[in-house]
């Protein structure tokens, strides 16, 4: 059993205390009632580094990352600091995450919101929009072909955006062939916890330029953001880097000001 597998089985059964609790109708119809989304891709497609920054406790690789017992206001600071998106992780277990979390960030900040979750089941996409979220995460490894298909129509029926995450080559040609529009290469493989900056480099020619590119995972120094801009990434996805500094704000505007130096 991978990592991922022991991840997926968790965020199963907490699903499944959740559906006990509040039956698909009643996520579904709140869902109808939810204010629209905000559009995102354009804003991910400005020519500037889009920073996606992300509110992330701990991780099954790195454990403990940050206490975090505000994400509201980590989120406000992201947002000062000239966030595209924020990025807040909802699953429990393993990444100390929730739900709350989530309407926490919301509730505080105007910029697009990604639910961080592992999704595999539709009731969290309704929930997702109940909870305010923007953009969800499908993570390609985690579905097959049809999972993938019916979760991008039922994202985009929602008024959401999916972030389409690959790590190989076979991952990234079936993100395209399911017609994702924003694809994310995460540097670090789910199944064994390795990160490796060099893998968005290695994909980014095969997803071309009709999609949004985001480098996720492993980005924690300026340089490495001048690297995976010089690749043509137009995101970034960033956790660790900015958890665990002082002055998260100011590492965003450094990051942006960096991958103007690689775009040149
Ligand atoms: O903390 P980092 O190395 O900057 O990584 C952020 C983000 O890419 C990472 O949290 C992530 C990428 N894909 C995921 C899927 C599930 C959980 C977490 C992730």
């Amino acid at each position: 059993m991978t990592v991922l597998d022991d991840i997926i089985a968790g965020v199963r059964e907490d699903l499944h205390a959740r559906t006990a609790r509040v039956p698909l109708a009643d996520v579904r119809r709140a869902a109808e009632s939810a204010p629209e989304p905000l559009d995102v891709v354009a804003r991910l497609r400005d020519p500037r580094l889009a920073v996606i920054s992300e509110v992330k406790r701990s991780s099954p690789s790195k454990g403990h990352l940050a206490d975090i017992s505000d994400p509201a206001e980590l989120a406000a600071s992201y947002a000062a600091g000239g966030a595209a998106a924020i990025s807040v992780l909802t699953e429990q277990r393993r990444f100390n995450g929730s739900l709350d979390d989530l309407d926490a960030v919301r509730a505080r900040v105007d910029v697009p919101v990604l639910r961080k979750d592992f999704m595999v089941d539709e009731y969290q996409f309704f929930e997702a929009r109940v909870h305010g979220a923007d953009l969800v995460l499908l993570i390609v490894a985690a579905l097959d072909d049809a999972q993938l298909r019916s979760f991008l129509t039922l994202t985009s029926d929602l008024g959401m955006t999916a972030l389409v995450e690959t790590h190989t080559a076979e991952e990234v040609d079936r993100a395209l062939e399911a017609g994702a529009e924003v694809i994310g290469v995460n540097n670090r493989n789910l199944k064994t916890l390795d990160v490796g900056l060099a893998t968005f480099g290695a994909l980014a020619g095969r997803i071309g330029s009709d999609a949004v590119k985001v480098a996720e995972s492993g980005i924690l120094t300026a340089a490495d953001v001048e690297l995976v801009a010089s690749q043509g990434a137009d995101a970034i996805l960033v956790g660790e880097a900015l958890v665990r500094h002082g002055d998260p704000a100011a590492a965003i505007s450094e990051f942006m000001a960096a991958a103007e130096r690689g775009i040149r």
